[in-house]
């Protein structure tokens, strides 16, 4: 890839739809950002950037994996320049026991010798603050938020000092809210104590984004972060108020019209994702697909593509395998959890690429493990950051493809207000 200055910020993302929402968020913040699918091949040419976010399919893949994925992609993002690398995990710490984010964590602070790394999963913007280490969403802690029902990673433990201690191999402490209050001297200081006393990361408490600026003065000055859009949001705002980023980021060619055909699918079982397919039935052809047929092998696929060609150039048609929580829990009982998802994520991919053989241009994709499938099959190589149609949801342009032009939009589960799938397509013309 041509990256021609050094770039100021590296990310390594544990999934697609969460390198799409810390790609919009250092792009509002001002840094030119680039997202780019895995480590970016050597001739893959991109403009000139300061951020650089590489997008990985991490999160439920087995630890050792995980570690060796995201080590190649800080070797990359070092090498062009980055002297801060922020992982990027789940807003809502999306992980189990056995990692991803503590063993992660480990390596890279490893290779970069960093005495003590500060976590957070804090964005204010989506409703998720830390307070005493205790995650919450919205109103509820972590543990009573419809992510203790995620059909991967179901969340039983809010407090993520507890959480990280059983995934990390280093001790875990905390940064409270009142210390972040007092200024990022005071924060400095209580850092080095726990560095002094041989913890190595801290869950930082922030409850509002100017928490995450005093936050991002302190982690711009250290080697490694670990943190969602939040973290990337107090970084970013470091950058520019040190000075150290200059530019002001707005590519006009992100958002230049493709035309074509559109459609949405949703693989997503969030409470937020139901809602909004249960709302898109109002305004598009919705078609369900049946879980169980795809998990046994049946070609669900052929059957959506046949329902969908006649209906493209009528407008939008939206393909869902979304359940609820009783349902997905049956389906995993009757099929296993993994292989129920993954049979469910390829069958989603196989929809996607005939859709775009069939001419759309235009494509909108619920549920991060989804939209992993559904670009790797696109093989699209990296995004431009255009328009944002929700917090922590841009409009992308594929930069790079095979198929041409196109605009995605990947949704993160829980993301979008009720009318997300038209709010998206009225952006990407
Ligand atoms: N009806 C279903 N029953 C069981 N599993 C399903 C069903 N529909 C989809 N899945 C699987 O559930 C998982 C959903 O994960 P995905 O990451 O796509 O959404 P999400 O977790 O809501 O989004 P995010 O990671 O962005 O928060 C995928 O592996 C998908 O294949
Ligand atoms: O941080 C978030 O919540 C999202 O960007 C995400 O990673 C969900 O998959």
């Amino acid at each position: 890839m041509t990256v021609a200055a050094k770039i100021s910020l590296g990310c390594i993302a544990d999934d697609y739809t969460g390198a799409s929402d810390l790609a919009n968020t250092l792009t509002r913040a001002g840094l030119r950002t680039v997202q780019t699918i895995g480590v970016p091949a050597d001739d893959l040419a991109l403009p000139e950037v300061d951020a650089v976010v590489v997008s990985l399919k991490s999160r439920s893949i087995e630890a050792n994996l995980a570690v060796s994925r995201s080590r190649a992609a800080e070797t990359w993002l070092r090498g062009r320049g980055a002297s801060h690398v922020l992982f990027k995990i789940c807003s809502t710490f999306d992980s189990t026991d056995a990692g991803n984010i503590g063993p992660v964590m480990d390596a890279l602070r490893a290779d970069c010798g960093e005495a003590a790394v500060l976590v957070t999963p804090a964005f204010p913007e989506t409703g998720r603050t830390v307070y005493q280490g205790n995650l919450f969403v919205g109103a509820v802690p972590l543990n009573e938020s419809p992510l203790k029902d995620h059909p991967l990673n179901p969340m039983h433990d809010s407090n993520l000092v507890r959480v990280l201690a059983r995934q990390s191999k280093t001790q875990i402490g905390l940064v409270d809210l009142a210390t972040v209050t007092r200024g990022a001297d005071a924060v400095r200081a209580r850092l080095a104590e726990l560095a002094g006393k041989g913890i190595g990361a801290a869950i930082i408490d922030a409850v509002f984004d100017r928490d995450l600026e005093t936050i991002g003065l302190v982690a711009a000055q250290h080697r490694l972060s670990v943190g969602a859009s939040g973290m990337g949001l107090g970084l970013a705002r470091a950058l520019v108020s040190t000075g150290k980023v200059t530019s002001t980021a707005a590519s006009s060619e992100a958002g230049a019209a493709v035309g074509g055909p559109a459609a949405c699918l949703a693989g997503s079982c969030s409470q937020a994702t139901l809602q909004q397919i249960a709302n898109a039935e109002r305004v598009m052809p919705v078609l369900h697909l049946d879980p169980d047929r795809i998990t046994t092998g049946e070609d669900e696929a052929q059957r959506a593509l046949a329902w969908a060609k006649p209906r493209l150039a009528d407008g939008p048609v939206l393909i869902a395998s979304s359940s609820t929580p009783d349902q997905v829990a049956a389906l995993q009982a009757r099929h296993g959890r993994d292989a129920a998802g993954h049979a469910i994520e390829q069958a989603m991919a196989d929809i996607a690429e005939g859709l775009v053989r069939a001419g759309v241009k235009r494509l909108v994709v619920a549920g991060g493990e989804t939209s992993g499938a559904v670009v790797d099959r696109l093989k699209i190589p990296g995004f431009l950051v255009g328009a944002e149609i929700a917090a922590g949801v841009p409009v992308l342009r594929a930069v790079g493809a095979e198929k041409g032009d196109m605009l995605l939009a990947l949704k993160s589960g829980n993301f979008g207000g009720a009318e997300f799938f038209s709010d998206a397509l009225g952006l990407m013309r």
